[in-house]
């Protein structure tokens, strides 16, 4: 038997352990359901609750337990004893340095024999002596395993990628980081195999849903996903350098490391809903199933969802600060519209009493001083209107005693009140507007005009009314930008506040009995007092924003609402941004963020695209942002991108088909096709029938993705259709994890090697 089979059998011995532990925990999690559920007559609210919140937690963890992980066991390291020989809560040494006398000379070489071995998985695992068969992969005593390098090996001498299906180990992968040591295990040398896991991850052919990289994760990554959650955590990196998966193991982390104070309150913003659905199996394949939301920027509000796109000189005026104050003036205008009424007629003390247009508006500008908002203030008209009438019936010249007069005053504000036509009044002149009304109120030109002087200027007016005349009395035809601008006009108009859904309390932090499979945090935070007070927090405990380089000033007023105690993650990229205005966007972001201490981190490696497509990109990051250093890729496959050009004039549907057929031919997995956005239905309908390996995208969609195989068609055309084109460019060029088809259309120019003039380096 060769060493390779004989580690697989070794690890296999361990897995069946593992596999045997679980089931005697699932055993256990079904018998305390039923018992729970069979003690029906106990009969104090006390232990009512208790049965309760057993038979919940039991259900969680048998939900837990049960769930099919396409690998349970990932991991593996051997180390050296540990410095002060203290262990944590989970038997592991604690300290990162090996013991002084772990390594030994013998015939003048240096020996260390492996004092502890630690296999890492999704979850903690613990055997009946409360040994620990798996660590939880976020549990410090995993760190190791993630950050241990050959130049800073601390007590790892070798780290083990286990690859396994279900319940069978089918390889294994060893890194050595101590070479210069003769390792010895119970006296036997320590075997190696293999050379390295990343490359086999990264070659892997990709579905159309985001895997985690859980066996994989490096030591810049692994940084940022156990920063401490204190305020602002802000990433940036290059294309493909992991910001997404980062910023998902991230959330994963921290509710392992807090479950009490995340569950339920992390919030992880997407640009577009294509982003959402690619991301969304990651958490559940962590084992935290349900536990974070996941939304994109026009699915934030509730009850409204974006269906339209903006094009980018439309997106531009509603993503600017400056609608901030149009909506505030719109807010405060809509009540004057036409057709509102403009006399108020009462009969008081026997005489008929009125209010016509200057005094009317005298009430209303009376009303509508100072911020509160609009809908809050009907008390307040109601009472300034009474005033007015009051004043205007001549009651206070015929009560000059201000004992009589009060008496009177408050017949008069009964009497009036209560009166049909002062209600019907009332109801017409200051009614509950809703947001989506301010923005029908907004097609108006004239009015919006009068709302957006000296803030916009009259073509953006046109341009503005016209498209919000697409949003239906139902919502529909929102854009991800009118949706910010519905959550400003919330605020603008007090709708009332949804009280936020209390978090469900985590019976796993309330009750004991179930340690032997759960996580390091679990335990302590079983540990800790609980400091929280149900139903008071109104926004999310910790906020992660992707790609934070495309959210517009108004995006951001809308997140920061949504966190406003929050701790922060943010990931980005500047040279990727489709926002124009990036100063703009950074001033809106620090008012988000508040005066909150920032830590910066950087990601330098590229693991999406071989090196021979960073090369092409890298080119256009040249041109769009000249100076800015891009990551480096850590791939080659010695596949050069291909160029091809469409036959004038008119075969550019012919070429995309011919093209992309040729791709999915080449590749197994996905393939992504993308346009600029006003050629994707067309390109659509050239490419309908090619199966669902194959998907088409605008540019501003790619965002995020990736596919075995992208066919960019004609750049020109991408780059010219935003003044933030080149950097879009860039996106759509930075997609692929194999093979890259660029395509050249009419406005391409490109040379006679098929490069388009875009992508030549001169
Ligand atoms: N440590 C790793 N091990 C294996 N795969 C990795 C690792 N880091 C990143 N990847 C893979 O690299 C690809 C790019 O990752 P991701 O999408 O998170 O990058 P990104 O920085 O968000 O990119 P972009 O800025 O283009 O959106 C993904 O397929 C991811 O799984």
């Amino acid at each position: 038997m060769d060493v390779r089979e004989r580690e697989i059998r070794e690890e296999q011995r361990h897995l069946d352990a593992v596999y045997r532990r679980l089931a005697e925990k699932i055993d256990e999690a079904e018998y305390l359901m039923a018992d729970a559920a069979s003690r029906v007559h106990v009969g104090t609210p006390g232990a009512l609750a208790e049965r309760d919140a057993q038979v919940f937690r039991a259900g969680r963890h048998l939900a837990r337990l049960n769930n099919e992980f396409e690998d349970f066991l990932f991991g593996r390291i051997d180390l050296l004893a540990g410095k002060d020989g203290e262990r944590g809560p989970d038997g592991a040494f604690t300290s990162v340095e090996p013991a002084d006398d772990a390594v030994t000379v013998r015939d003048g070489a240096p020996v260390a024999e492996i004092a502890e071995t630690l296999h890492i998985g999704r979850l903690g695992v613990l055997d009946a002596d409360y040994v620990p068969l798996v660590i939880d992969w976020r549990a410090p005593a995993a760190a190791p395993f993630y950050r241990a390098t050959p130049v800073a090996p601390g007590r790892v001498v070798r780290r083990r990628v286990i690859r396994s299906r279900g319940r069978r180990v089918l390889g294994v992968e060893d890194d050595l980081l101590r070479p210069e040591l003769r390792a010895l295990r119970e006296g036997a040398e320590l075997p190696i195999v293999g050379d390295g896991a990343l490359m086999a991850a990264l070659g892997r052919t990709r579905g159309h849903r985001m895997t985690d990289i859980v066996a994989s994760i490096q030591a810049e990554q692994d940084e940022v996903i156990r920063a401490p959650a204190v305020s602002v955590t802000e990433v940036t990196g290059g294309p493909g350098t992991g910001k997404t998966a980062v910023a998902l193991h991230r959330a994963a982390y921290l509710l392992y490391q807090d479950r009490r104070r995340y569950a339920g309150g992390i919030l992880i913003v997407s640009p577009t809903p294509l982003l959402v659905s690619y991301t969304e199996g990651v958490l559940p394949s962590l084992g935290e199933e349900g536990q974070v939301a996941i939304r994109a920027l026009g699915s934030l509000v509730e009850g409204a969802e974006a269906d339209s796109y903006d094009d980018p000189p439309t997106a531009r005026i509603k993503g600017s600060a400056a609608m901030a104050r149009v909506l505030h003036r719109a807010a405060r205008g809509v009540l004057e519209r036409p057709g509102a009424p403009g006399r108020l007629r009462v009969v008081a003390f026997g005489r008929r009493v009125e209010l016509t247009g200057e005094a009317l508006a005298r009430v209303r500008q009376a009303t509508l001083a100072g911020t509160a908002p609009v809908n809050l203030l009907r008390p307040r008209a109601r009472r300034l209107l009474l005033d007015a009438l009051w004043e205007t019936s001549g009651a206070p010249q015929r009560y000059p005693d201000p004992a009589l007069a009060a008496e009177a005053r408050e017949a008069f504000n009964e009497d009036i009140g209560a009166e049909d036509s002062f209600q019907d009044f009332l109801d017409a002149w200051w009614p509950e507007v809703t947001p989506l009304q301010v923005l029908t109120a907004m097609t108006d030109e004239q009015r919006l005009g009068r709302w957006a002087r000296r803030l916009l200027r009259p073509r953006e007016v046109r341009l503005l009314a016209r498209s919000l005349r697409r949003i239906t009395p139902a919502g529909g035809g929102l854009s991800a930008h009118d949706v910010a601008l519905l959550d400003e006009l919330r605020v603008l108009l007090g709708a009332p506040a949804k009280p936020a859904r209390p978090r469900e309390a985590d019976p796993l932090d309330q009750l004991t009995g179930l340690e032997e499979v759960t996580t390091y945090a679990d335990r302590l935070a079983g540990r800790r007092e609980a400091p929280e007070r149900e139903g008071e927090r109104v926004d999310y405990a910790h906020i992660i924003v992707d790609e934070a380089q495309d959210l517009t000033p108004m995006q951001w007023r809308m997140v920061g609402r949504r966190g406003r105690q929050a701790t922060w993650t943010i990931v980005g990229d500047p040279a990727q941004s489709s926002w124009p205005a990036p100063e703009e966007a950074a001033a809106e972001r620090d008012a988000a963020l508040g005066g909150r201490r920032r830590r910066q981190f950087e990601l330098t490696v590229n693991y999406r695209n071989p090196a021979e497509i960073a090369r092409v990109a890298d080119g256009v990051l040249a041109r769009a942002m000249p100076g800015a250093r891009p990551p480096r890729a850590v791939r080659e496959t010695g596949l050069a991108p291909r160029f091809a050009t469409a036959p004038e004039p008119d075969g550019l549907s012919g070429a995309v088909r011919a093209e992309a057929a040729r791709l999915l031919a080449e590749v197994p997995g996905t393939v992504g096709v993308v346009t600029a956005m006003g050629r994707r239905a067309a390109a659509g309908e050239w490419l309908a029938g090619l199966g669902d390996r194959l998907v088409v995208l605008g540019s501003l969609e790619a965002k995020g993705l990736e596919y075995d195989a992208t066919l960019v068609v004609s750049p020109a055309e991408i780059a010219e259709e935003s003044p933030a084109g080149l950097r879009v460019l860039y996106v759509a060029l930075t997609r692929a994890t194999q093979r890259l088809t660029v395509l050249s259309g009419p406005a391409d120019h490109p040379g006679p090697d098929g490069v388009p003039e875009l992508l030549a380096t001169s």
